[in-house]
């Protein structure tokens, strides 16, 4: 190492300092995107932050997804899926498969990879401990030509109604490091699959969170020319859906983004995953990355 990359580097850690004090006993929402998965490298990067976050005495939640992975085994099932403003039209056969993916094994494949950097991670879904209900989604849409409003079906498609922080707050005071798939059950018995984006929102809600991070597969949202967009008010979030600009996957994150500033989530940011290390740049360094929302 040259001795000006010494010196960035030695620059960069002691920038962390007032951070990691501003941070030091705050919730910070980390929800990790399936499109974001896939290289070990960066996933050790990943579980490495998650790690590194904890011990500097952060409470760090991992709410993660899947839907790639969850779409590559139903193809493999040969169960045919469709998506709807960003959300998976989910079956009963869909939502069976959606937990053994979401809950079984990616849940557990990222509590592994933290594990393995020497910390404690528990997986969990939104039924262990009571801790997320949902109920059947009542998305509405409005016909562009008609302007008639109506309820989508989605089948077993959930919103987050109630979250309980007992389980949460007591891993907070443990070692412990919470890593959450986003499936809940109906107080009608049935399980619910929940994008993961609208969970961690629910989350991070809940625990009145520093911060919600999400992190996907593009530098945050971007502009009609593909230009990363640093700053996005409401407003503006808004119009860019409503153009069209904004679409799929990234309808939800936003949407998620705004509900999480009303809920008093004092930060959101969307950025990419597939930058090794990206929480601890977008946490630690005075270089924030990706797309900062705004009231
Ligand atoms: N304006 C936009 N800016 C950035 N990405 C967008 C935009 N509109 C749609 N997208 C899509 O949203 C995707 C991210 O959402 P999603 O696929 O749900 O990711 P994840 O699995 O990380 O939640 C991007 O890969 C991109 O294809
Ligand atoms: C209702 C709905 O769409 N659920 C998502 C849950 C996983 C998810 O949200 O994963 P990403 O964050 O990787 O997109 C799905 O079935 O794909």
């Amino acid at each position: 190492m040259s001795a000006s990359e010494s010196e960035t580097q030695a620059r960069l850690l002691a920038q962390a300092l007032p951070f990691m004090q501003r941070y030091e006993n705050k919730t910070i929402v980390v929800k990790y995107g399936g499109h974001a998965m896939g290289n070990p490298e960066l996933g050790k990067a990943f579980a490495a932050d998650i790690a590194l976050l904890k011990q500097s005495g952060v409470n760090p939640i991992v709410v993660h997804g899947g839907g790639p992975q969850i779409g590559a085994m139903l193809a493999k099932m040969g169960i045919e899926s469709r998506f709807e403003n960003g959300l998976r039209v989910t079956d009963q056969k869909t939502v069976e498969i959606v937990e053994m993916v979401l809950a079984g094994s990616i849940n557990k494949e990222i509590v592994a990879l933290i594990n393995q950097t020497g910390e404690w991670a528990i997986g969990l879904c939104g039924k262990d401990g009571n801790m997320v209900f949902a109920e059947k989604a009542q998305k509405k849409v409005r016909d562009p030509d008609s302007n008639i409003e109506r309820v989508l079906d989605l089948g077993f498609v959930g919103e987050v109604v109630e979250v309980d922080r007992t389980l949460l707050d007591l891993l907070a005071r443990s070692e412990m490091i919470p890593v959450i798939a986003p499936v809940a059950p109906g107080r009608d018995g049935h399980t619910y699959n929940i994008n993961a984006d609208t969970f961690a929102g629910a989350i991070a809600g809940a625990l009145n969170a520093s911060r919600l991070l999400f992190l996907t597969d593009v530098p945050g949202v971007l502009d009609k020319n593909g230009q990363l967009i640093k700053e996005l008010s409401v407003a503006e979030a808004h119009a860019l859906i409503k153009d069209g600009t904004i679409s799929g996957g990234m309808i939800p994150k936003v949407e998620t983004c705004i509900e999480a500033i009303r809920a008093g989530v004092q930060g959101v940011v969307i950025l990419n995953g597939k930058t090794a290390h990206s929480v601890l740049l977008e946490l630690f360094t005075e270089t924030g990355a990706g797309t900062l929302l705004v009231p």
